[in-house]
């Protein structure tokens, strides 16, 4: 097998296959394999050995759709079930001495029944995997990761991703939980967001207390709530109300108005949050000109997308804006992830370029 494996959310495939087509069709030929609701996309290189070449090629944060990134090796199928880890091992062979072994399923309802299996499994495979030199004997981070995806106890496939240029979290996916008293759901993607996009190391200096930050359409609070956690104080932009426990802090101002023409009166603004349910083009422009006017250091914000052409409509979106701060002259970084915890939408990261010491 000589195919890159993207995991990706369910329903999502069509997206994730025509980007990984755009973006890895330049470097080698191939083409995308994507079933509906299964939760992955293969790309099948028609060059040998050139899935391992472009994992390491690709930049995977610069992949919206996709969740991991994988180099996949081998598809197993119709396993005999009395020596599945020798199958696995086997088909292991040509692998790279990996320091990190993951056994998981697909992120669909057939998948979250595999959960159990895979946790069992991974156990005496993690033993045979070291036992053959396929794995070290302590967890390595700078050494490639091993993935085994479950399909069903009988048909798996299996490969290896890069470390820096993959997603850290099983399944490429953050396990958060809900905290009791966050105003609701939407808490867990800004949080997501804040863990996907800045770098654990560099946490403690970008996201931290007695920064100001705004949010734009920040009822009920959910958002808001992560700001304040973080020690900040918010300026929360919204018709609608805040939620009590979070004004109760004194670090929140609620602002009922609009948040196209909301103006911060101090311009020490840190971060960026917006939320607001609205066209993405609009959004995206929006953004650009906080930026430009250096009434921010860094965003994240939603870009709702419609139900047909999500690819090339949040490329459209992010070309213009990139388009703007070009224009006005503007050095930026930007990255776009479909989390977890969106679903018809995708989050994005803006932040102007830091100074570089001298
Ligand atoms: C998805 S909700 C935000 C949820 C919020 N982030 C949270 O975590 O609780 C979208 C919000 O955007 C607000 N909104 C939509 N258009 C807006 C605008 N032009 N100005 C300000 N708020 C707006 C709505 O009132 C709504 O409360």
């Amino acid at each position: 097998m000589n195919a890159l494996l993207l995991y990706c959310r369910p329903g999502f495939e069509k997206e994730c296959a025509a980007e990984i087509t755009q973006r890895a069709m330049s470097v080698s030929a191939g083409y995308a394999e994507a079933k509906p609701n299964t939760g992955y996309v293969l790309y099948r290189c028609f060059t040998e050995g050139d899935a391992e070449y472009l994992v390491r090629r690709l930049q995977f944060w610069r992949l919206i759709f996709a969740r991991q990134m994988i180099a996949c090796v081998a598809h197993l199928q119709d396993m005999s079930v009395e020596d599945r880890i020798s199958e696995v091992v086997a088909a292991a062979s040509e692998f790279p001495l990996c320091g990190e072994l993951m056994v998981e399923p697909v992120d669909t309802n057939e998948g979250k029944e595999l959960s159990k299996f895979c946790r069992k499994f991974s156990v005496p495979l993690r033993q045979a995997l070291r036992k053959h030199r396929k794995l070290t004997d302590k967890p390595k981070a700078d050494k490639p990761v091993f993935h085994l995806c479950v399909l069903d106890g009988a048909e798996m496939m299996l490969g290896y991703s890069i470390p820096g240029n993959n997603s850290r979290f099983e399944m490429g996916i953050p396990r958060l939980r809900l905290a009791k008293d966050a105003p609701s759901r939407s808490a867990l993607k800004l949080e997501e967001a804040f863990m996907t996009f800045v770098p654990p190391e560099e946490m403690e200096k970008r996201v931290t207390s007695g920064m100001n930050a705004v949010d734009l359409g920040a009822s009920p609070g959910g958002w808001t709530y992560q700001l304040v956690r973080r020690g900040m104080m918010v300026s929360a932009v919204d018709n609608g109300p805040m939620d009590e426990g979070l004004m109760e802090t004194g670090q929140v101002k609620h602002f009922m108005a609009d948040g196209f023409g909301f103006e911060p009166k101090r311009k020490n603004i840190t971060w960026l949050v917006c939320d607001m349910v609205e066209k993405p083009g609009r959004i995206a422009r929006l953004m650009g000109q906080w930026l430009a006017n250096r009434w921010c250091e860094e965003a994240i914000f939603n870009l709702k997308l419609p139900m047909k052409q999500r690819f090339s409509e949040a490329e459209r979106c992010l070309e213009l804006m990139k388009q703007f701060l070009r224009d006005e002259g503007v050095r930026y970084q930007v990255t776009a992830k479909h989390l977890y915890h969106d679903r018809e939408e995708i989050t994005v990261h803006l932040r102007r370029e830091p100074r570089r010491d001298r």
